[in-house]
């Protein structure tokens, strides 16, 4: 089997053939999903309360693996691997919480930097970086700050810089911008496109907000009844 690595340029970064899900229930929360996402690709994943949106982006960030069906990611068939290289996996795929998961009793910069830490790099080493990237979102001035003495939308850019600190090669966020103004909701998905362009990150955003669906165009895969539908009418917008 391939070794977590660079993606081949001809693999999807993302690909689920015939996924069905289903949580202890009787029916299926998704059904016979097939999705291939190139690298590089900038993705909104939209459709109503309920629909199953956020079921799967967990089932692309590992966190659970489908019922039926296969996931891969870079090329590699995620069922056959042991926990270490779904580790490693891992670790090259950024999330945007709906609820965040800051820790409270760590400053702005040291919730970025969390990442880097737990992996054994030194502070010293990882200073400057996660200070620009703290900058890049907008928190200068408010790196010494704790999450609870952040705004909503503050919060929001904090958790996707520290989705970011490690450079994934795909970043999913589930409603990044559920708690913000429009105005700021506009803010964030500019850094998610500067991203996009900048690093050719594989992003993926599950949203119910159509404004942003039809200002940011982009491919749109809606979720219905457990159905996944491709969407071209944000070209209409
Ligand atoms: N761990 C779980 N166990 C059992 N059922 C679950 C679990 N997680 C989600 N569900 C159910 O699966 C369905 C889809 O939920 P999901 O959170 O994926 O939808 P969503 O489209 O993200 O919704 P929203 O837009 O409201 O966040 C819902 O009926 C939900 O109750």
């Amino acid at each position: 089997m391939t070794q977590a690595g660079a993606p081949l340029a001809s693999e999807p970064a993302v690909e689920l053939n015939g996924v069905s899900l289903r949580y202890d229930t009787a029916d299926d929360i998704l059904t016979d999903i097939d999705i291939r996402l190139k690298p590089g690709t900038f993705t909104f994943l939209t459709g109503p309360s309920g629909a199953g949106k956020s079921s799967l982006l967990k089932l692309l960030y590992l966190a659970h693996a489908p019922t039926s069906g296969e996931v891969r990611l870079f090329g590699q068939r995620t069922a056959d691997m042991s926990r270490n290289q779904l580790s490693a996996l891992r670790r090259r795929i950024g999330v945007v919480f709906q609820d965040f998961r800051l820790l409270d009793h760590l400053t702005a910069f040291e919730n970025v930097a969390l990442p880097l830490r737990v992996s054994g790099e030194k502070p010293e080493d990882y200073r400057d970086e996660v200070v620009d990237l703290v900058r890049w979102v907008g928190l200068g001035e408010r790196i010494h700050a704790f999450p609870p003495a952040l705004s909503g939308g503050e919060q929001q850019r904090l958790a996707i810089a520290r989705a970011l600190i490690n450079k994934p090669d795909i970043l999913i966020a589930d409603e990044p911008t559920g708690n913000v103004d429009p105005d700021m909701a506009r803010r964030i998905f500019r850094l998610f496109i500067e991203l996009n362009r900048r690093l050719n990150t594989t992003i993926i955003i599950a949203t119910h907000d159509m404004h942003i669906i039809r200002e940011f165009k982009a491919p749109v895969l809606k979720l219905q009844d457990g159905l996944l539908f491709a969407d071209s009418s944000y070209e209409q917008a």
